[in-house]
């Protein structure tokens, strides 16, 4: 068994021991081992059997073990309880994808400090695996060491993985410095409607590269003699759209300014850690990027990427649905002054630390305090803005908050077609959410939740506050197939667990 599968079942099994109320102990007794061992198999550290999975499984009376790896996951949410105590919060999925395909620039070796262990991280593993990348997790401390070879094995690219991900457009830009042609298979990620690249293919032709999309993959074809002769202008303020087009700056030797650069954090970070693998890249924060590349990026580089804006926004949204006095720490300030803005307006009682730097030495953080509030609709509508504007994958929470909130709101998500449709499964729960049409829901508050089964929408935020919605209604909730919700949250479960939630992970058998 490779040390991923052990490390997988070793966390069923903890949560689902923990889910049955008993210790390390009273579980090494019934097996007739030792609480070390034990100890050992929920860190994955321990060899099993199948007679011994077997034999868990019995103990715990819990199918750990699901024949084939395509069985859903799901959870069983008992609700109505509040929450307490500090959370702190993980580093971010777009950063962290973003940095992975980054990683393909440099020669040497890329060391990236505590990345959020989640499956939109593994896929892009996978991906980076399957063309002859080597990757290796070097603690618990989720460390990743990434080293390239000197020619990657395009044919072998594992497509099944790449399609899963909305993240492997990003390979365009990095890719297009050392190979004439490629195919990539068509970007996946949450189902939000049309997702347009165009923004992305526009911004590279300047760097010589076209992009034929056609039965399913964009065929990409680079001429290099051809480089930038003039900024390059974003015809939407799109935050991948701009990585891409910094991987492009970055290794080429010219200067390259790039208009209506999304400031975004996913950005900031990526710009810092170019700045580390030498590429001078001026007006870091701002709309408008000057990359100084350079040809050959060969550099041992450690990075540490910041901490996520929208898991802080999912857990305050926990709290406040919840109705519960919670610590957030480690919030990346920057990215939720204008959420925290409208959720004070809204009557959020809540108080802020003293700002301290992040382990990218960049973004500031916080730790953000919020109590039981009685809070009551915003005076105007919510809608979301390119950054410095309120973030759209926060908009779904503010549907959940609005449920609690006395009133009616309004939240009009102009960017994605499909996500303000995934929030009327709130309904399921009891919420009033009323679709006034693809873009614009009315949610009237406050709620009285109710416990319901819930198939996740095939969007990680709704996903998200689905759950929520459930760990605030009294009762057995269950929410299946929950595979888009790993996409961007690690352990989620366990870590509201530890914080008072009651949330059990299980599979069909
Ligand atoms: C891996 C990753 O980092 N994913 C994030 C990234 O996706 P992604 O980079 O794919 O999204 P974009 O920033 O390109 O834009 C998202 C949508 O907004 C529209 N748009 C955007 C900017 C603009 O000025 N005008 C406009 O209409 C686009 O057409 C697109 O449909 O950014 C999105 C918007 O923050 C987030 O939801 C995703 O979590
Ligand atoms: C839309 C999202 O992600 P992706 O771009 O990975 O689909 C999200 O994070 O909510």
């Amino acid at each position: 068994m490779t040390e991923d599968y052990l490390a997988r079942i070793g966390n069923l099994i903890r949560d689902s021991r923990k889910h049955r109320g008993l210790t390390q102990t009273q579980l090494a007794e019934a097996l007739g081992t030792s609480q070390s061992a034990v100890n050992r198999i929920e860190r994955g550290h321990q060899n099993l059997s199948l007679e011994m999975i077997a034999r868990i499984g019995a103990a715990l009376d819990s199918e750990i073990v699901a024949l084939g790896h395509t069985t859903p996951t799901h959870l069983r949410v008992v609700g109505g309880s509040q929450l307490s105590g500090a959370i702190d919060v993980k580093t971010s999925k777009n950063a962290g994808v973003a940095l992975l395909c980054a990683s393909l620039l440099n020669k040497g070796r890329t060391t990236l400090r505590k990345v959020a262990r989640i499956e939109e991280v593994n896929r892009i593993l996978d991906v980076l695996h399957s063309i002859g990348v080597k990757t290796r997790w070097l603690n618990e401390e989720n460390d990743l060491e990434i080293v390239r070879p000197e020619q990657l094995d395009l044919d072998a690219l594992d497509l099944e993985a790449a399609r899963r991900t909305r993240s492997i457009i990003m390979f365009l830009g990095p890719l297009l410095h050392d190979e004439t042609r490629f195919k990539l298979p068509y970007a996946g990620g949450c189902d939000l409607g049309t997702r347009t690249i165009e923004p992305h293919m526009h911004a590279l032709r300047p760097f010589g590269l076209e992009v034929k999309a056609t039965g399913g993959f964009y065929h990409a074809e680079v001429d290099r003699s051809v480089s930038p002769k003039r900024p390059i202008v974003l015809i939407e303020r799109s935050d991948t759209g701009t990585e891409n087009v910094l991987l492009a700056a970055a290794r080429n030797p010219s200067v390259t300014i790039i208009r209506n650069a999304s400031p975004n954090y996913m950005v900031q970070d990526l710009c810092v850690f170019l700045q580390k693998l030498g590429v001078q890249i001026d007006g870091l924060g701002t709309t408008t990027l000057t990359v100084q590349g350079v040809e050959e990026i060969s550099t041992d580089v450690d990075y540490a990427p910041s901490e996520d804006p929208i898991e802080a926004m999912s857990l305050l949204t926990a709290a406040i649905v919840t109705g519960s006095q919670l610590t957030v720490r480690r919030a990346p300030v920057e990215f939720l002054e204008i959420e925290l803005a409208i959720l004070e307006e809204m009557g959020l009682d809540y108080s802020r630390s003293n700002e301290y730097v992040a382990a990218n030495g960049f973004t500031r953080l916080v730790d953000l305090e919020v109590r039981p509030s009685r809070l009551h609709s915003p005076i105007d509508k919510i809608h979301p803005m390119p950054f410095p504007g309120l973030n759209v994958d926060n908009i779904p929470f503010f549907a959940g908050i609005a449920a609690v909130a006395h009133g009616s709101t309004l939240i009009h998500d102009w960017v994605y077609e499909n996500r303000a449709l995934h929030l009327t499964e709130l309904t399921k729960l009891g919420a009033t959410v009323k679709l006034a049409d693809p873009h614009r829901i009315y949610v009237e508050g406050p709620t009285r939740w109710r416990a319901a089964e819930v198939i996740c929408p095939p969007a990680l935020r709704p996903a998200v506050v689905i759950l929520l919605g459930m760990m605030a209604a009294k009762g057995t909730s269950v929410l299946r197939n929950v595979y888009v919700i790993h996409r961007g949250y690690e352990e989620l479960a366990e870590r509201l667990n530890q914080l008072g939630a009651q949330i059990e992970t299980f599979r069909d058998i």
